[in-house]
């Protein structure tokens, strides 16, 4: 229930009916009404219902849906916040970033006795951090090209329908990949001129083909000490990332203050280099039990989404019992939800 006030609240609505469709993160949303089922099937459920103006070719022709990406250094807490947004906002679809993609690459290099294709199984993720200058440069292509795939599908039938803000939220983007990671292995000297002066070339070609389907109407930038995400990175142990050491995220943190708050990156996009950005304050530490993390999240947004605290202001000012307690993701909800208006 409370998940239907907030929405309400979100998108600054008034809906008469709201579904919650509560759907896992990933590439499984809504996966069957992708590709080319997806028209047809609006369109069947656009006679069945009779909404002829909700139909998704509309509203794609339309330009309605906000596409919109969180960026911040490596566990900032990116997909921990993507996560709050889609218990949130269930309406809305959240992409998280397809790291299990860079882990798991097939590849069918030997044949055994039999004849039949033997496949290995190769994580890059991990080739690239033990062997960056080796590695870096196959990484971006890929990572970027995953990115492009993500922001290239087509929104679900229920985002094409809904009444209220669509918003697709992708974790990282493309422009992060050049203007974040990519930029930084080159600086590092992890990628050669030559195959920097590649990645440009091809991405540019990429980014200006596809033209609106990769645009970004916003950014929410994570931004937080890189001592911290240090520490959040230890605790989450992913295996890949044991080398990874202060410096880096340092140098990963003045990327992201030169492209999003200095806004001193050279950026090759127009539309990008005036994007608005929302800075949220992710320093806040949680508890550590993820299950109390949880609870403590929904408890946050269930008291936010009363109309009382949403009506007394702008988050920060307007609702002192929760910002007695746990300020911070309050008023992030509060700046998200003014930020989502405002695009
Ligand atoms: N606000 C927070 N306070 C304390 N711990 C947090 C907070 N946000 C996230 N964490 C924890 O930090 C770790 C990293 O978080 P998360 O995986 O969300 O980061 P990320 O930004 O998505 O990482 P990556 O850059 O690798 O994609 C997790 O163990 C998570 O539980
Ligand atoms: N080199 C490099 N380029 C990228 O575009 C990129 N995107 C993410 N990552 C690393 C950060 C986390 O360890 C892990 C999950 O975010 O993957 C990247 N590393």
């Amino acid at each position: 229930m409370y998940r239907c006030a907030l929405f309400n609240l979100v998108t600054t609505l008034n809906i008469q009916t709201c579904v919650v469709q509560v759907r896992r993160l990933g590439s499984s949303t809504a996966s069957i009404l992708r590709g080319g089922k997806r028209t047809i099937r609006l369109n069947i459920m656009a006679n069945k219902t009779g909404k002829q103006s909700f139909s998704g070719r509309a509203r794609e022709t339309a330009g309605q849906i906000k596409r919109v990406s969180i960026e911040g250094n490596i566990a900032v807490g990116k997909s921990t916040f993507a996560r709050l947004l889609q218990s949130a906002c269930p309406d809305w679809e959240v992409m998280t970033e397809p790291v299990s993609m860079w882990q798991n690459i097939q590849t069918a290099n030997s044949k055994d006795s039999q004849g039949s294709p033997q496949t290995t199984v190769s994580n890059l993720l991990q080739m690239m951090y033990q062997d960056p200058p080796r590695w870096s440069y196959t990484f971006q292509t890929y990572s970027c090209m995953s990115r492009m795939k993500t922001q290239l599908q087509p929104p679900p039938a229920h985002l094409l329908t809904s009444v209220g803000t669509a918003v697709q939220v992708y974790e990282r983007s493309v422009y992060s990949d050049r203007y974040i990671f990519a930029l930084n292995m080159f600086e590092l000297g992890c990628i050669s001129p030559i195959e920097w002066a590649i990645y440009q070339d091809w991405h540019s070609l990429l980014v200006e083909e596809f033209g609106p389907r990769v645009e970004l109407e916003g950014i929410i930038y994570l931004r937080a000490p890189p001592e911290t995400c240090l520490k959040r990175l230890q605790h989450r142990g992913r295996a890949e990332e044991e080398g990874v050491k202060l410096d880096y995220l340092e140098m990963l943190h003045v990327q992201h203050e030169r492209w999003l708050v200095e806004k001193s990156t050279e950026i090759h996009f127009d539309k990008l280099k005036n994007i608005p950005v929302l800075e949220l304050d992710a320093s806040a530490e949680f508890q550590s039990d993820p299950v109390v993390q949880e609870q403590f999240i929904s408890k946050v947004f269930t008291t936010a989404a009363t109309p009382a605290s949403y009506d007394a202001g702008d988050g920060h000012r307007g609702a002192p019992s929760v910002c007695s307690s746990p300020p911070h993701f309050y008023c992030s909800f509060f700046q998200v939800k003014n930020f989502f208006s405002s695009l």
